[in-house]
């Protein structure tokens, strides 16, 4: 049985629908991360699971059992807010103990666990502090012990790495991975930063308009995105227009060239995804999978440069080249561009 099941979950706002029918299975223990572009739902999910909003319609069920009607407090969850929410006026060691104290954990052990809980997060020593008096990831550590202090089956996390400059964010992130392992909870981590999704999950759901179009390890989401809305949110693939040629492959008239995949294509396929990196300044084969086109811009980027490629039908091609490969070529030059039918995936919406 999973650890957490939602059912056909709705929830309206006025004329929004936050939340569609959404279903959505987590197993015990494992780090799950909610990707979707602002407004798809992921907050609104995180807060239905937690308590702190009802639905419309549907179920969230926590090892079978029904959540409705039981609040907050009383779940065997726990939920960590961007905002880390801690109270101003109490140290560490009291913003930890909270949930406990109301709990009617005796002092004794409140004591040994917010210990425990602030040595996990790296802050032993720090509880006599006030919140002000700490950096902002020391403050999401404290977030982090308070949310883990009551041994949680399940954590739910609202962009926790949000408040965080890019190097500290990796390394948090890691000790969140760790962590997890550690304590065998599950969590749901809503992020935007689609790296970072890919890079700590066990599985990715990624939202849109309320609903999962698409849950699967990182690499199989990345590798087989199944919407265009996937295959651009996650990594900017090129999406190109066009249709089945009936002998295996995909006229793209955008492109002046026909895509062929490996497998077959369903009929009705529109478009198909095409990963920058993916691209190479040369054909690969002779017939379909290559393409020409004239150099737009050149964006360097650090370990790799982003071409624009203008291709004869007149699409424009997002294209990744690797430093490795040397010099990029000038902008106005132009190149001939061959992938791998493993490379092309067709699309189904
Ligand atoms: N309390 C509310 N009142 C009215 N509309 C709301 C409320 N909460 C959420 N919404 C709407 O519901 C939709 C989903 O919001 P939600 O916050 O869940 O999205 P999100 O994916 O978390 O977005 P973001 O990434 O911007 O935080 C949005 O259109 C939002 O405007």
């Amino acid at each position: 049985m999973p650890l957490l099941s939602l059912r056909a979950l709705t929830r309206r706002f006025g004329q929004t629908l936050a939340l569609d029918r959404l279903d959505l299975d987590v197993a015990a223990g494992e780090f799950l991360t909610l990707l979707g572009g602002s407004g798809s739902g992921k907050s609104t999910l995180l807060r239905v699971v937690a308590g702190f909003e009802t639905a419309d319609s549907g179920a969230v069920l926590l090892e079978g059992r029904d959540l409705s009607g039981v609040p907050p407090h009383a779940r065997p969850l726990n939920m960590m807010f961007q905002s880390y929410a801690l109270f101003p006026h109490m140290n560490v060691a009291a913003n930890v103990a909270y949930g406990l104290r109301r709990d009617g954990v005796p002092r004794a052990e409140r004591d040994a666990r917010v210990g425990q809980a602030l040595a996990m997060v790296g802050l032993e020593g720090f509880g006599g502090r006030l919140p002000h008096r700490l950096s902002g990831g020391q403050r999401q550590r404290v977030a982090l012990a308070r949310a883990l202090v009551k041994r949680p089956r399940l954590l739910l996390l609202d962009e926790p790495l949000g408040a965080l400059d890019a190097n500290l964010r990796e390394r948090t992130g890691f000790e969140l991975r760790a962590l997890q392992r550690e304590t065998g909870a599950a969590f749901i981590m809503v992020t935007h930063d689609q790296q970072e999704a890919l890079a700590l999950a066990d599985r990715v759901a990624v939202l849109e308009h309320g609903r999962v179009v698409q849950l699967g390890p990182p690499r199989a989401v990345y590798d087989r995105p199944a919407t265009r809305f996937v295959a651009q949110f996650l990594g900017a693939a090129n999406v190109l227009e066009g249709r089945p040629d009936g002998a295996g492959g995909f006229d793209c008239p955008g492109l002046g060239a026909t895509l062929r995949p490996e497998g077959a294509l369903p009929p009705g396929t529109a478009a198909c995804a095409l990963r920058p990196e993916r691209i190479a300044l040369r054909p690969l084969a002779e017939g379909p999978n290559s393409a020409e086109g004239v150099v737009e811009e050149v964006a360097f980027r650090g370990d790799d440069s982003l071409l624009l490629v203008r291709a004869g039908g007149g699409a424009l091609l997002r294209v990744g080249h690797a430093e490795e490969d040397g010099a990029p070529p000038p902008r106005g030059a132009t190149v001939r561009l061959g992938w791998e039918a493993a490379s092309v995936v067709p699309l189904a919406g």
